[in-house]
């Protein structure tokens, strides 16, 4: 019989795209996983998948591998568009070897982390994975190295977004540790260096998959993840969204989203959310959510150093980077997850032309012998280095509390704020009333009648002298005191004239942030 090109063609390219068969994908569906190309499908925009490299396969010969069919290699990788815009994807197909990552399969990514960087695209890697590819040896484990390498090369120049959708394990987390920002699926999606098995020979601690690296562990208490998703579909709608605030990379500007909510929109009643006295607290999510663009906030890494609030939204349709003390967690102090959380995220804006936009209300740094043993030291420093490094426009709001070092952590001026502006309830002094009290006037208190009365009386000297933003504002650290209910207004405004800020630093290979 004459060979039909085009029929062996139909073939080979049905035997790729059944994947792991009927029987490993029904079990990747009971696992309440969608496939890899479901997966793609769901995530881009209708019919603008271009498969790279479907027909590439495996040549090791270890193990009876070489009698192995993999498709694909286990890895789905090409182009696409999302909202219009060019992206780049990789999808490991759980079905296929149980996705893990040989030879090919780690050159298949690798190919499409070259295309993204010189096309500056976004690379989204959908993560379901075993592991290294255990019959493969070293071949798969430099595999992953050229990876890293390439995600760190990529880092800051194009935006990188994974997504755990399945085991992520050993040396598979690094990659998406280097990446900028990471979702997991709920229940499904568990990210561990070493796993329960290994964890219970070693240390006799035990624990499931979920506890030790479930979205609740990697978002809550390691600070490794960004965002949790119900399930995959909701996983990938968010990586949709959080793309929309994004520029394709370090070139371009964001994509304006126009929005119908006016500008020079007053709030009458945003000064009353910030109690009177200093030592009550409130959410500052609320101020945040009436001064942005209506429905435009999107908070990154909710769950974790809750006491520092960060997050995109939109200001007349711009992206703007917000970062926020929270006075209801941890009274607003700064500490060693916030400090990190905060300084990553500042980094991530400056790289990407993302203004941005702080709200201060911080009584100063955590006291202990857990953060200083912690290093607070080392860690704060970032949040320094990151804003005074910072070139994109800075705006600074004071809301309230602006004391000690904690103030100038804050984008203050003198790191080099564009704009800072103050309510009139801001109070920027060195540290709060009764610490000061208790230290410069400790004689006078000491040798008082009554010690107590006299520390109050003391500590009310103090506030009425520096608890205002009058004598920052007197010496040019403040630009402007504002009415609250002109926030909106006056944010707008001062982002507008910083359109075309530029602001160059010393040329140098790259600084070396306190890590
Ligand atoms: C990921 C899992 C928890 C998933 O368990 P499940 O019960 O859902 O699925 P399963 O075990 O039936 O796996 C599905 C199929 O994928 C295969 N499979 C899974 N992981 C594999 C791997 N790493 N290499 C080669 N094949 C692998 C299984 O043999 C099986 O094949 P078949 O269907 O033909 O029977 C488990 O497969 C697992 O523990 N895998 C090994 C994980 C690991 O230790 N990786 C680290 C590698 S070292 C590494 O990455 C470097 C480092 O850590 O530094």
């Amino acid at each position: 019989m004459d060979h039909d090109p085009l029929r062996e063609l139909k073939v080979r390219q049905q035997k790729i795209e059944a994947m792991g068969g009927p029987a490993r994908i029904a079990k990747q569906h009971q696992a309440g996983k969608l496939t890899a190309r479901e997966r793609i499908a769901l995530l881009l925009d209708e019919g603008t998948f271009e498969e790279i490299g479907a027909h590439i396969r495996h040549r090791s010969t270890f193990f009876g591998l070489d009698k192995q069919d993999i498709p694909a290699d286990a890895v789905v990788t090409g182009s696409g568009r999302i909202n219009g815009r060019v992206v780049y994807v990789f999808s490991q197909d759980f079905t296929v070897a149980g996705g893990s990552l040989g030879e090919m399969h780690a050159q298949k990514i690798q190919h499409l982390q070259d295309l993204a960087l010189k096309t500056g695209s976004p690379i989204i890697g959908l993560n379901d994975s075993g592991g290294a590819r255990i019959q493969e040896g070293v071949d798969a484990l430099s595999g992953y190295g050229e990876i890293f390498k390439r995600n760190t090369w990529s880092s800051g120049v194009i935006p990188q977004i994974t997504v755990i959708m399945g085991p992520s394990a050993g040396g598979a987390v690094y990659s998406p540790a280097l990446t900028d920002f990471i979702i997991m699926v709920r229940r499904t999606g568990q990210m561990f260096i070493t796993g329960p098995q290994v964890i219970k020979t070693v240390t006799g601690e035990e624990v499931t998959g979920e506890q030790i690296g479930g979205a609740d562990a990697q978002i809550r208490k390691s600070g490794v993840a960004h965002f949790a998703a119900n399930n995959d579909e909701e996983a990938l709608q968010l990586v949709r969204h959080l793309l929309s605030y994004l520029p394709n990379n370090n070139r371009e500007l964001p994509m304006v989203v126009p929005s119908q909510d006016p500008l020079d929109r007053m709030i009458p009643f945003l000064g009353q959310v910030v109690p009177q006295d200093a030592n009550k607290p409130y959410d500052v999510k609320r101020i945040i959510e009436h001064v942005v663009d209506s429905g435009s906030f999107l908070e990154v890494q909710q769950g974790y150093a809750d006491n520092v609030v960060i997050g995109f939204a939109r200001v007349g349709g711009h992206t703007i980077g917000i970062v926020a003390n929270q006075p209801r967690i941890l009274a607003g102090t700064m500490d060693i997850n916030g400090s990190d959380k905060l300084a990553r995220f500042v980094r991530f804006c400056d790289a990407f032309n993302i203004p941005l936009v702080t709200f201060v209300d911080t009584p100063g740094y955590l006291p202990g012998t857990a953060q200083e043993y912690g290093g607070i030291i080392r860690h704060g420093a970032k949040v320094l280095f990151a804003y005074a490094e910072a070139t994109v426009p800075k705006v600074t709001v004071i809301l309230r509390k602006a004391y000690g070092g904690a103030y100038l952590a804050m984008c203050s001026r003198s790191l080099g704020a564009d704009w800072v502006l103050a309510w009139p309830t801001a109070e920027i002094a060195v540290m709060g009333p009764e610490g000061a009290a208790n230290i410069i006037f400790r004689d006078i208190i000491n040798h008082a009648e009554d010690p107590v009365a006299m520390r109050q009386q003391k500590a009310e000297e103090y506030r009425e002298e520096f608890a205002n933003p009058y004598v920052a504002a007197s010496r040019g650290y403040i630009d402007a005191v504002i009415d609250p209910q002109e926030t909106r207004f006056r944010i707008a405004r001062a982002l507008m004239t910083l359109t075309n800020k530029r602001d160059d630093r010393p040329h140098k290979k790259h600084g070396n942030i306190p890590l």
